[in-house]
């Protein structure tokens, strides 16, 4: 019997460790050639029988910190269980007044402020190179899929949870939070959120040709409020457990819709990603390591499965 395939991929950050409002399924932990995702994956089913997969970024027991979540083994298993699209999840800080803790961002850009520490590309160490488009780090029109359904998801909730669209999200490297001088100074720059989880893992999904769109749900101020006491993980911890609960009753309305979009009339939404790596991907010579290809067709096999050639030339 042929299986069939998980078609969505929700990550949770901290806080969100499992969907515990879906029905289990089964959990299923694959060894990629980049080792073992963060945690086993849990497939889950709504009421309707649509089923996800879902994976916790830090573990279960929180226990990976964000530098050593290993993004290539997560991404790699997500896309290999059949996933093409990843709805990811992230507690964040605010470095905006108006996105106060509570609040939830659907972010459109990223600041990396990362240290090089993360391996963040699935050809890093082989002999294949490739530059994946990266100018709009979110899929575009599965944001602005997103928008709208999760805008309802929160007013039907009845919290008066906010949604703000359209904002720029800075990547640190941690695990330790900013300065105040770099809070301040990233404000400057433009940035609207910070985090220390969403790269390399929106780099990965594009190179996995995955639709991946975030919703950073904001728990602190971070530290450049003149008045107000540094972000502290306590002071996070305060609004983890609220955003968790919202997120999941979220994900529990918007999933089938997005199921039924995935299979259905807005297909095409999904499929923007879909080739991008054909232009990325630089002509096959003698010496790619038929290694290397074997290892790149667990998480491309479009392009490394066969003996062909990527051909760049006529594009
Ligand atoms: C617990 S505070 C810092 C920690 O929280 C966020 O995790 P995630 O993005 O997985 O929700 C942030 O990125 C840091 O890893
Ligand atoms: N202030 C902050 N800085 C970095 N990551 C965070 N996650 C939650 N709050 C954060």
């Amino acid at each position: 019997m042929v299986e069939e395939k998980v078609l969505i991929g929700v990550i949770g950050g901290s806080g969100l460790y499992h969907l515990d409002n879906l029905t289990f399924v089964k959990s299923v932990n694959p060894e990629t050639p980049w080792g073992f995702p963060s945690s086993p994956i849990t497939i889950a089913s709504l009421p309707s029988g649509t089923k996800v997969a879902f994976l916790a970024r830090h573990g279960v027991g929180h226990s990976i910190n964000p530098s050593a979540v290993p993004g290539r083994a997560n991404i790699a298993a997500l896309k290999h269980l059949g996933v093409r699209v990843i709805l990811a999840f992230s507690a964040v800080g605010s470095l905006r007044e108006e996105i106060s803790p509570g609040s939830f961002a659907i972010p459109t850009q990223i600041i990396d402020r990362t240290k090089g520490v993360r391996p963040a590309s699935f050809f890093q160490d082989t002999s294949i190179v490739a530059h994946a488009m990266f100018g709009d780090p979110f899929s575009n029109k599965f944001v602005s899929w997103l928008e709208p359904r999760v805008r309802k998801a929160l007013e039907a909730e009845g919290r008066g949870v906010q949604l703000f669209t359209d904002k720029c999200i800075v990547c640190m490297e941690g695990p330790q939070f900013s300065t105040r001088a770099e809070s301040k100074m990233y404000r400057q720059w433009g940035g609207d959120l910070i985090n220390m989880s969403v790269l390399p893992e929106a780099k990965l999904a594009r190179e996995a040709e995955l639709s991946y769109a975030l919703i950073a749900t904001a728990t602190d101020y971070d530290s450049w409020r003149p008045q107000s006491e540094a972000v502290t993980a306590h002071e996070v911890f305060k609004t983890l457990k609220a955003n968790a609960d919202t997120s999941r009753l979220v994900a529990a309305t918007i999933l089938d819709e997005l199921q039924a979009a995935i299979e259905g009339n807005d297909a095409d939404v999904f499929l923007e990603e879909v080739g991008s790596m054909k232009f990325s991907i630089m002509p096959r010579s003698h010496k790619q390591n038929p290694a290397d290809r074997k290892k790149l067709a667990y998480v491309l096999p479009e392009y490394f499965s066969g003996d062909e050639t990527v051909d760049i030339s006529s594009a």
